[in-house]
């Protein structure tokens, strides 16, 4: 039987007092691929803020990785966190030191100590990303394609058991996406379950997925003739 690793039961999304989406419903298996989809305003990045614990769970029911959304306490959300990689449009790098160093930030902020281990585990994840020679780098020196690669592997140090991508493509060229597409592909083939907000439909049409739309507060899954 597989893993479940999200399950929202009638869950509603709101910003402040303003409801953004309501009545979501849904599973997500370990080791699936999931698209969210949908116009600018209809609530992607909510949705996904809800997964990360960013915003409240105020209504219905919702687990993600073992955490409670509704009865977590805001002392619990970096332990969710860890189980966690999230990756952003901005790529959100420390821009005044190399990739190396930015990696070990992580690290270390996340409970890592001992020299040997952080430095193979950075190696690790860099070659995941195909950017193993270019950890003395500066965030400014590499290339949106190559930061964005950097953010993915950041989010891969702790073994995440969920990668939270929101809008990973969205500063990118159309190639370089494509290039960005095919590290998360890879990941995914190798066992870990991915959710990614975006816009770009030539990806989804070249890489097809499970694929959930929000439109007029509600989230439901669409197939790729409906997109
Ligand atoms: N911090 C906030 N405070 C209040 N309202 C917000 C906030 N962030 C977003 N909203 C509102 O919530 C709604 C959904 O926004 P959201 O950013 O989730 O949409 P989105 O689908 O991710 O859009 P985009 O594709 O442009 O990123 C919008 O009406 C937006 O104005």
């Amino acid at each position: 039987m597989s893993e479940t690793i999200v399950q929202l039961e009638d869950v509603s999304v709101f910003q402040r007092e303003n409801l953004i989406l309501n009545e979501i419903n849904l599973e997500v298996k370990k080791g699936e691929f999931v698209y969210v989809i949908g116009k600018t305003g209809s609530g992607k990045s909510s949705f996904m803020k809800t997964l990360y614990a960013d915003l409240p769970l105020k209504q219905g029911k919702g687990k993600i990785v073992d955490f409670d959304l509704k009865t977590m306490q805001e002392k619990d959300i970096p332990f969710l966190r860890r189980k966690l990689g999230i990756v952003f449009q901005d790529f959100k790098l420390l821009l005044d030191r190399n990739i190396n160093n930015n990696l070990k930030f992580v690290l270390k902020a996340t409970g890592w100590t001992d020299s040997g281990k952080m430095e193979n585990k950075i190696e690790e994840v860099l070659e995941k990303v195909g950017m193993k020679t270019k950890g003395f780098k500066f965030p400014h020196e590499l290339s949106g394609g190559e930061q964005q690669r950097v953010a993915i592997a950041r989010a891969l140090l702790n073994d995440p058991e969920l990668i939270l991508a929101d809008e990973p493509t969205g500063n990118l060229d159309p190639q370089t996406s494509v290039e960005v597409m095919k590290v998360l592909q890879e990941i995914n083939e190798n066992g870990r379950t991915i959710i990614m907000a975006t816009h770009d439909y030539a990806l989804i049409l070249k890489y097809p997925h499970k694929t959930l739309k929000c439109d007029g507060s509600k989230i439901f899954e669409v197939i790729q003739k409906a997109i």
